[in-house]
């Protein structure tokens, strides 16, 4: 299924911040967006909008300024009634993925989130925060998916601990997110 214009996978080099080093977060909702520390599925189901995970693609990838070593990578999009909310990117080690290979490459369509917060193996961790411009990859992804970028973009990164390995979980908010949360 062709979402998007944007190749798998979507590479960008992106600077996050700790949200305590951040002089300007966004307004309203969505800061409490990206900073909740709970489930972002569940959030999003619980909007009643018909839930779906869009799977972009999955595989390794070689080290980037990821700082892990050709971690495994998984790209989705989030969206509620058809339209993407959320693209997200999940990139684990693959010293992380020998001990869990079965749960995390069998996912399919089923929310990663279902498994990060169900096992008790992965440990929730700390946020960081990034914005994006209108001349980001992200930006192009969305008008990629035809939604107009009208300011700033927001987005997360997560960090799951498991035993002496952690995972990092990406989810940048789309115009459709944003236009919805500011209402
Ligand atoms: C980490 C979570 O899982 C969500 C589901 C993802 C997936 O299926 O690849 C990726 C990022 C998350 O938004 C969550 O629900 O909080």
């Amino acid at each position: 299924m062709s979402v998007t214009s944007l190749s798998f996978p979507y590479g960008e080099s992106i600077q996050w911040f700790s949200p305590d080093a951040v002089t300007y977060l966004p307004d309203g909702p969505m800061a409490d967006w990206i900073l909740a520390p709970g489930s972002l599925t569940a959030r999003l189901k619980a909007l009643g909008l018909g839930f779906e995970v869009r799977v972009l693609g999955e595989g390794f990838i070689a080290a980037g300024d990821e700082q892990m070593s050709a971690p495994w990578v998984r790209e989705v999009l989030l969206c509620l009634g058809g339209i993407p909310w959320v693209f997200a990117r999940t990139l684990v080690p693959t010293s992380l993925l020998n001990q869990c290979q079965t749960e995390l490459m069998g996912l399919g369509d089923k929310p990663l989130g279902e498994l990060l917060f169900s096992d008790p193996r992965f440990i929730p961790g700390r946020i960081e925060v990034a914005s994006f411009n209108s001349c980001s990859r992200l930006a192009q992804l969305a008008a990629s998916l035809s939604q107009t970028v009208t300011g700033p973009l927001w987005g997360r990164r997560r960090y799951f601990g498991f035993g002496h390995d952690e995972l990092t979980v990406c989810e940048m908010f789309l115009p459709a997110a944003v236009a919805a949360l500011s209402d």
